[in-house]
């Protein structure tokens, strides 16, 4: 599968050298408003590809995106230390009422991937502009909590000790603040992590799961203090959805696309567990929530709807 990549900076870059390692992809394009840096990324990244897979990677114009079946959005400002996600808004959208029409112009089959933040509105935007050339809502994704969801597996299986792979847990919601992370059916081995805690010697108190949620939710705003920007885990999450469209695999994958109510709250982009294939979000799956993850989920779609419903388009 030809994948385009639209931002070649921190995130766009790191997807595209995470594919290259992860061997997603025949051909990958860079465009960027700044061609010399799309450029340079793309020599870079295809200096490495004898070390992992003979992928063809080189920047161009939106025309040279005929063809893909995949186009990551990546495109944009990112947020400065303190800055949330809801803040970058009102840029990123202009940004994209611009580039959306271009991708669709040349790759009208494409699936988008929108990786800009705040990336669950952006979502919704650009579900909006895509349908506007005849794009249907499944073919619209966001990465959404796909990072978050690493995060709290990546976390709650150093806690325990155990492989994050081992690890089946969610976050549902916003990419953002109000995010929900899923404890109640949070699972290792098919047993509840509170059981396997027990177990193993490690115990899922209260204060670890206090610690775990702080550090998840937190995650970004500290990153970015230390280094200006986060790039690897979402590069790495980037590669993986579009492993999961490229192969086909039916997946089940946290990540945002708009839907049709979210507990009363109609038309929101957020993440919820979702069926991934070729041809986009095949089903959505209604998670099993105890009262108050139902309550903190509503908020958070409450949070989206209410960002989404004060940008013009
Ligand atoms: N969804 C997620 O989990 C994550 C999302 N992000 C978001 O990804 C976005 C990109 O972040 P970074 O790569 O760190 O920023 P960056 O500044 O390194 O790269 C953004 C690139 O977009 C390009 N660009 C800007 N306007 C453009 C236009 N009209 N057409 C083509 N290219 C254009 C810039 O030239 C730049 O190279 C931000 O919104 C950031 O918040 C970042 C990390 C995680
Ligand atoms: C920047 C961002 O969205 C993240 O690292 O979660």
């Amino acid at each position: 599968m030809k994948i385009g990549i639209v931002g070649a900076g921190f995130v766009g870059s790191t997807a595209a050298y995470a594919m290259v390692m992860r061997g997603v992809g025949s051909e990958i394009v860079l465009v960027d408003r700044n061609g010399e840096l799309a450029d340079a990324q793309a020599r870079d990244i295809l200096h490495a590809t004898p070390f992992a897979y003979p992928t063809k990677v080189r920047a161009g114009s939106y025309a040279d995106l005929d063809g893909a079946g995949l186009v990551v959005l990546a495109a944009g400002v990112n947020q400065k230390p303190g800055e949330t996600r809801l803040e970058l808004l009102t840029r990123n959208a202009e940004i994209f009422g611009g580039i959306i029409p271009e991708v669709l112009k040349a790759a009208p089959q494409t699936i988008l991937l929108v990786a800009t933040n705040p990336v669950d509105v952006m979502t919704q935007i650009s579900t909006v502009i895509a349908a506007r050339h005849g794009v249907p809502t499944c073919r619209v994704i966001g990465s959404g909590t796909i990072l978050d969801t690493a995060r709290y597996r990546a976390l709650l299986g150093q806690h325990l000790g155990v492989s994050p792979k081992s690890v089946h847990a969610h976050v549902l919601g916003e990419h953002g603040d109000s995010e929900v992370l899923h404890w109640s059916n949070a699972e290792a081995g098919g047993l509840n992590v509170a059981v396997v805690g027990d177990q193993v010697g490690r115990p899922v108190t209260d204060a670890v799961k206090a610690r775990i949620d702080d550090e998840v939710r937190c995650a970004a705003y500290r990153i970015i203090k230390g280094k200006g920007a986060t790039w690897y885990g979402i590069g790495g999450g980037l590669a993986r959805l579009a492993q999961v469209i490229a192969n086909d695999e039916r997946a089940l994958v946290t990540c945002s696309m708009l839907t049709d109510s979210c507990l009363g709250v109609p038309q929101v982009a957020l993440s919820l567990p979702r069926l991934l294939g070729a041809a986009g979000v095949i089903s959505t799956l209604t998670p099993d929530l105890d009262e108050a993850e139902a309550s903190a989920l509503r908020h958070s779609a409450e949070v989206l709807k209410s960002a989404f419903d004060g940008v013009a388009l």
